[in-house]
């Protein structure tokens, strides 16, 4: 599925969150979205999936203005995995993923085989069939954070969306993650702080900046010294690791480094 945006723009009173952002991310991308805190990331993220209604511009799925779309068609469409949600303490590992099944269920009627088999299914995918059973409230962060993924997989989407999905996750299991959205067929637009990782498994990147989208295009064109020094205020290198990976390897921040300069004799 194609997702865009045309001129979306979001405010609170008295200040622009998202600024006139155009994007189109094809069908069966893996998009990047990157950019400082408090840049706009997950304020934009909130918009495509529908949770926030746009000041002005438009969000398109396929080409189609999702404006009056209800949340039950949005969802058949978009999963959006968010930061830190919390969840019904009393629900069990499997019964959270099987509310990605929610959307397509009559709402009288309880799951079908086709929804346990697609809950299964996502479960074995995060790494999470031995804690099916147990209760959301016992698991560890990284538990937690795989278990709202594998909710989001349930959901079948065209387009999967994530706000900061590897926060928690040992690095096993974020490249796992990676792996994961890089070999989906599914349009994937992943915000991540971890500038390699975005390099290495995603297709493009886009990079937010107080409220703008400020570049777009391959990791190679995005992640250039000058930009990091500009909006991320570090002082970085762009190369590859021991392995041929993309790295961006830090000597400081950018302010840091002008400071010890000055204070050193
Ligand atoms: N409902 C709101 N009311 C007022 N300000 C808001 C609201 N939601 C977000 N903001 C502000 O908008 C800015 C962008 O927030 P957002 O969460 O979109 O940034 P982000 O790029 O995802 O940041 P981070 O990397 O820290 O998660 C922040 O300064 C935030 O405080």
């Amino acid at each position: 599925m194609r997702i865009a945006a045309e001129k979306l723009s979001w405010s609170v009173p008295g200040r622009t969150i998202v600024d006139d952002v155009t994007l189109e991310i094809a069908p069966g991308e893996t998009v990047g979205l990157i950019g400082p805190n408090g840049s706009g990331k997950s304020s934009l993220l909130r918009c495509l999936a529908g949770l926030r209604v746009p000041t002005t511009g438009t969000v398109l799925y396929d080409g189609e203005p999702i404006r009056d779309w209800d949340a039950r068609r949005i969802a058949r469409h978009v999963a959006f995995v968010e930061q830190a949600t919390d969840t019904d303490s009393d629900l069990r590992v499997a019964d959270v993923v099987g509310l990605g099944r929610t959307p397509f269920r009559d709402r009288w009627r309880g799951p079908g085989a086709t929804d346990r088999a697609v809950v299964a299914a996502a479960l074995a995918r995060t790494g999470l069939t031995e804690l099916a059973g147990r209760h959301w409230k016992s698991l560890s962060g990284g538990e937690r954070q795989r278990t709202h993924i594998a909710r989001a997989l349930a959901q079948r989407p065209w387009c999967i969306l994530l706000d900061e999905p590897t926060n928690h996750l040992d690095i096993k299991h974020q490249l796992q993650l990676m792996e994961l959205l890089a070999s989906t067929d599914q349009t994937v637009l992943v915000a991540l702080h971890d500038l390699s990782l975005a390099a290495r498994y995603c297709d493009r990147l886009l990079l937010m900046h107080r409220g703008h989208l400020v570049a777009a295009g391959p990791p190679s064109a995005v992640l250039t010294p000058a930009r990091l020094a500009d909006v991320f205020e570090v002082d970085a290198e762009i190369g590859l690791d021991g392995l041929g990976n993309p790295a961006v390897s830090y000597r400081g921040t950018a302010h840091g480094a002008t400071a010890s300069a000055r204070i050193r004799p």
